[in-house]
């Protein structure tokens, strides 16, 4: 069995809501979390990992509470924080052995685990130089390797490719997905192109509360005929800008082309095109622009 079952959930911080009353039920499979900045997505990892006390609520593993779990839970829960750091004076190999033995694992096995999650991260050639020489992604890899020392069947990463460049970007997204069966991910991101291909489910957070609980292919089915596309002249692309969300804008010979969201049409000249899972997860985000 694998459920991670979490009821009337809420961080306070002082008179503050982080997260207010969330309820969420998880099955195998990757939940993407996403939201802006402050939205509420680091808090609620950090308690599901124990790292966080709640306000209110609970949150239980196979019907267990998760404090409940004590030093069990390190059997099951595989954690990439936001802020990961490494220790300068080690390799990558020497990093991981070190943390699989802080996490009790079996001396016997330390070595052989170590070198199966460098090869699941693709860092074996790596594996023997110093980790400040990683880049950025190489970084983010090593700490997924970490999260699978234990072969975690709750697996939480925070905001993984901030600062990453598109094609560790993309890399890494692939090795997520290579990551999904037989697990629960959770992987938060303000960036929705990180999860629009693995996520089976997302969970769009706004202010602390869950905004929509939803699926890729229910988000975009939402947004169809909203997503609009119209070229024209610089003062007209101005006066739309102004008046709707607008997601691109790109300079033409014949003048701007802009996407746009909206209900209606926005202008004569504008056609409907197919929306992009971010176009959709403005439309569902967006505050409504008042019309000049
Ligand atoms: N230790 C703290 N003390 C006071 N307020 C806090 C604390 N930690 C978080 N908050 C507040 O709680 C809210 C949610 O923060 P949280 O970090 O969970 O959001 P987030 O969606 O993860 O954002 P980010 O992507 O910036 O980390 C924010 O308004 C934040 O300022």
């Amino acid at each position: 069995m694998m459920e991670l079952t979490i009821e009337r959930l809420s961080k306070r911080y002082g008179r503050d809501f982080a997260l207010r009353e969330l309820s969420l039920r998880c099955e195998p499979g990757m939940l993407g979390l996403v939201g802006p900045n402050g939205a509420g997505k680091t808090s609620l990892m950090r308690m599901i990992a124990t790292l966080l006390e709640p306000s209110e609520g609970s949150i239980r593993w196979n019907g267990q509470d998760i404090r409940a779990y004590g030093q069990a839970l390190r059997q099951v829960l595989g954690y990439l924080p936001q802020d990961f750091g490494v220790y300068p004076e080690f390799t990558g190999r020497q990093f991981l052995r070190y943390l699989a033995s802080m996490k009790g694992l079996p001396k016997s096995i330390v070595n052989r685990r170590v070198d199966e999650v460098l090869e699941i991260v693709n860092l074996e050639q790596e594996a023997d130089r110093k980790l400040p020489t990683y880049s950025g992604g190489m970084k983010q890899r090593i700490g997924i390797a970490q999260a699978l020392l234990n072969d975690p069947e709750l697996l939480i990463v925070d905001e993984p490719t901030a600062g990453l460049d598109p094609a560790e970007r993309v890399r890494f997204r692939t090795l997520l997905a290579s990551l999904t069966r037989n697990r629960i991910i959770i992987l938060s991101t303000h960036i929705i192109s990180d999860v629009e291909a693995v996520a089976s489910r997302l969970l769009i957070l706004q202010e602390g509360r869950v905004l929509a609980d939803t699926t890729p292919a229910m988000l975009l089915a939402h947004a169809a005929g909203k997503v609009w596309s119209v070229t024209t002249d610089p003062a007209t692309a101005l006066q739309l800008q102004a008046s709707y969300q607008v997601s691109t804008m790109v300079n033409q010979m014949n003048g701007i082309t802009l996407r746009l969201i909206s209900a209606t049409r926005p202008h004569e000249a504008a056609v409907v095109v197919d929306s992009s899972l971010e176009e959709a997860y403005l439309l569902a985000t967006g505050r409504q622009v008042v019309r000049a």
